[in-house]
């Protein structure tokens, strides 16, 4: 059994954090020793961008081929094209070619499987695999969701931040009936509070009233800061461009969350095994 964990960072709202929580949980859980894989599910190829590939239409290799070479059924190796980012955390980045490739996908066999089967060729080299989801739930999300243990949800502190919840979790509910039955959502992380406002508070309320105590809301919650906005530009994680911030200590604290649920998951393992 592999001891990777595959993490979804995912909510098909626009502008809510994905991207910034996939740099800073990955670059965190790198810097806490972890192997650690991010790939860019977006075709905007944000993530590429932010961790400093500005150019990304001119990359020959992105997850593009890596999944057409699995519908195709080519030889590949699957490293190939993966970058390396100094802060110790691999990339498989992404273009605008990506939204060719879902159009592909939609007459391919096992075609929400892809990204799981190119994932199975890597991950006995990673501890932590980060999918950033793009700003949709179609196929290349549906992809996305049927290949990752686990879902963490940015949620921006708002007003009615249930409504698009029940569409993201009518999605999760489908997937888990047709190609993933284990997927769990680890919780969902508040984004961009504004300490100013009550607002983080009234939206943990109200997802507690709308979604019962299920669903876990991580203590660590993320502060808006200009900071935070102006890193996205500088090719580097928050750790790096601003250590003492507000937002480093924040993305420092969640990091330890998610590591602490791993922990568990292998306590649990251990136990399970010792049963036997
Ligand atoms: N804590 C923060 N404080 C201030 N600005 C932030 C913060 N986190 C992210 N931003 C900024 O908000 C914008 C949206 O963030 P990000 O790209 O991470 O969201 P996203 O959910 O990935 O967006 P998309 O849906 O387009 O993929 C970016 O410009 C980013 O720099
Ligand atoms: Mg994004």
């Amino acid at each position: 059994m592999s001891n990777c964990k595959t993490i979804a960072v995912c909510n098909q709202k626009g502008g809510v954090g994905k991207t910034t929580t996939t740099v800073n949980l990955g670059v965190g859980l790198a810097m806490q020793g972890k192997k650690v894989l991010l790939i860019d599910a977006d075709p905007q190829g944000d993530l590429t961008t932010c961790l400093g590939w500005r150019d990304s239409d001119s990359l020959s290799v992105t997850l593009t081929e890596k999944l057409q070479a699995i519908i195709s059924e080519q030889e590949q190796n699957p490293f190939d094209g993966i970058l390396q980012h100094k802060e110790k955390v691999d990339l498989v980045p992404s273009n605008l070619s990506l939204s060719s490739l879902e159009m592909t996908l939609v007459t391919a066999m096992s075609r929400e499987s892809v990204l799981k089967n190119y994932l199975s060729l890597v991950k006995d080299k990673y501890d932590y695999v980060l999918i950033d989801c793009m700003p949709s739930l179609g196929m290349i999300t549906f992809n996305a969701l049927t290949a990752a243990d686990s879902v963490i949800i940015p949620v921006q502190a708002q007003y009615l931040p249930a409504k698009g919840m029940t569409q993201l979790l009518g999605t999760i509910a489908k997937v888990r009936k047709h190609t993933n039955a284990d997927l769990k959502i680890d919780g969902i992380l508040l984004t961009l509070v504004d300490g100013r406002t009550n607002l983080a508070k009234s939206t943990v309320e109200a997802l507690r009233e709308n979604f019962g105590s299920h669903i876990r809301i991580y203590r660590s919650m993320i502060p808006a800061a200009v900071k935070a906005a102006e890193v996205s530009s500088k090719g580097t994680s928050i750790y790096a461009y601003e250590p003492n911030s507000p937002v480093s200590k924040a993305y420092a604290g969640f990091t330890k969350e998610v590591l602490a649920d791993g922990r568990q998951k292998e306590r649990l393992h251990a136990a399970h095994e010792h049963a036997r």
